[in-house]
């Protein structure tokens, strides 16, 4: 080890500080001067694929290096374990890109943030007001804005992907913001439908061609996250603002501080998810037609389950880990970064090197899941319970340690609320005429490509126990 650590290579005027890794890549990898593994790097459209190839190779630590960037891509969750939680001291970090930082002011996003104490202090804050028993205090509302839901989706059912955004995105503008009116939500979630930039984004290099549009996606960023305080704002000064996040901050902050400073920004990720569900169903006729039966048998028939339901939903349950393990929404997580040098098992990883999970990797692994590549939401259960033996997906795809994501509670509620709202009132169906696909776009943030399904009430009597739901 210690011949690892005191003889570094320079390389092409490069200094590599990992030979022993690199060592592995340059025997097989071809590895140019100057450019390094940037070819490696940027090869695919879906990085993900491409590094999991190379893990099959290099093993479960694959390590890239181009023009001053490094690379860590860990492939199994014990590693992600080991490094990224047990050793979050000091791997929570995140990468600073100068180009894409600056053009964009991206590190003004909480989730881009460095270690630092003031990431820690809003940290503190997110969890203030994600953790369980807080999120839990919204069900009531969000059961409330359920019958919106299935009347707009009997209504028009070809509108789907919009009732599911509003659905979806309901209990984040409410916990966030304590708006409740649905021309405030569609105006702001047709903003948000173009905020995630990070698709757009080249992964995790300095871009090319990218300027124009990165002025517009700061401006718009920039908006998304004042847009949310301002609105709380003036609905406490109207007198009719609903308890949200943006309320409760607002009263801790001393009055004088209470003009316009930035809010919190919401995410887009659960609603690729629930339009990931939605596609799975049409394909998967059996699944549905099994979850329908469960409801049926614990709810009674035409009735929406509750979150008072949700222990005895266990294939429902079991489904909501299989759409997120197939789908794996963000198949690199976040990226980390090392704050210091480090020596973690037998390798030395230099400071500043970007740490990613292939989260992607693990839930397609044959080693963690049989046929992983098939939709199969009875993997998740043994004895009529959720088997605990079987990987969790919870357990990687929220990502790791202190940057573990905040809004999984959030998350994972309105994934229950769509699923098992759905299932208990609707068939969903593939278009007549047309086949369907389920295909993803080529995003940081894997979200379905537009697709057109059947959605009609299940029965006469769904129909009529839909008609008569009063919202
Ligand atoms: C399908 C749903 C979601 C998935 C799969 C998901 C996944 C992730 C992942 C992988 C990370 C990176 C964790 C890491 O760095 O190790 C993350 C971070 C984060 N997520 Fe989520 N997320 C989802 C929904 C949400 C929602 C609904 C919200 C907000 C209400 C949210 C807020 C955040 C924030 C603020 C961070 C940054 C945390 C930090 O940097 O400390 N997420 N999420």
């Amino acid at each position: 080890m210690l011949d690892i650590l005191q003889s570094p290579l320079v390389v092409g005027g490069l200094v590599i500080l990992a030979p022993f890794i690199l060592k592995r890549l340059v025997e097989k990898v071809k590895r140019y001067p100057i450019i390094g593994n940037l070819l490696e790097i940027g090869k695919k459209e879906t990085p993900w694929i491409n590094y999991s190839e190379l893990s099959k190779e290099y093993g479960d630590m694959v390590y890239l290096e181009a023009l001053g960037i490094k690379i860590l891509v860990l492939h199994s969750l014990d590693k992600a374990v080991e490094l990224l939680e047990k050793k979050s001291g000091n791997y929570s970090g995140r990468p600073v890109m100068p180009m894409i930082f600056e053009h964009l002011r991206f590190n003004e996003y909480f989730s881009n943030a460095d270690y630092t104490p003031t990431w820690r202090r809003q940290r503190r804050i997110f969890h203030q007001h994600f953790h369980p028993g807080v999120v839990s205090r919204y069900h009531p509302i969000h059961s409330h804005e359920v019958i919106r839901y299935v009347q707009d989706l009997a209504a028009t059912p070809l509108d789907f992907k919009h009732h599911i955004q509003q659905l979806v995105l309901s209990p984040v503008f409410l916990h966030f913001m304590g708006l409740r009116s649905r021309t405030e939500t569609t105006h702001i979630s047709k903003q948000v439908d173009i905020i995630p930039a990070l698709k757009y984004l080249p992964r995790w290099l300095p871009g090319m061609g990218w300027k124009d549009f990165a002025e517009y996606y700061r401006n718009l960023g920039l908006w998304a996250k004042q847009a949310p305080y301002d609105h709380a704002l003036k609905m406490m000064r109207d007198g009719n603002a609903e308890e949200s996040v943006a309320t409760r901050l607002i009263n801790e902050l001393p009055l004088a501080r209470r003009s316009s400073k930035g809010g919190a920004g919401a995410r887009h990720t659960s609603f690729a998810t629930a339009m990931t569900f939605t596609i799975l169903m049409a394909l998967h006729p059996e699944v549905q037609k099994k979850a329908q039966e469960e409801i049926d048998s614990v709810v009674g028939v035409g009735q929406i389950p509750g979150f008072e339901d949700r222990d005895k939903l266990v294939y429902i349950d079991a489904i909501i880990r299989e759409v997120f393990r197939w789908h794996c929404e963000v198949p690199l997580g976040l990226p980390h970064k090392a704050s210091e040098d480090d020596v973690f098992e037998g390798y030395f990883i230099p400071k500043g090197t970007i740490i990613a999970a292939n989260l992607w990797h693990i839930m397609k692994d044959p080693a963690n899941y049989d046929n992983p590549t098939e939709f199969i939401p009875e993997r998740h259960i043994k004895d009529g319970q959720i088997n605990k033996d079987v990987l969790d997906p919870y357990d990687a795809v929220f990502g790791y340690g202190r940057r573990i994501c905040v809004g999984r509670y959030l998350s994972l509620d309105a994934l229950y609320l769509i699923v098992s709202t759905t299932l208990a009132m609707f068939d969903i169906s593939p278009p007549k005429d047309k086949k369907l696909e389920c295909k993803f776009n080529d995003g940081a943030i894997l979200a379905p490509e537009p697709y057109e399904v059947i959605i009609t009430p299940r029965s006469a009597r769904h129909e009529e126990a839909i008609r008569n739901l009063v919202y």
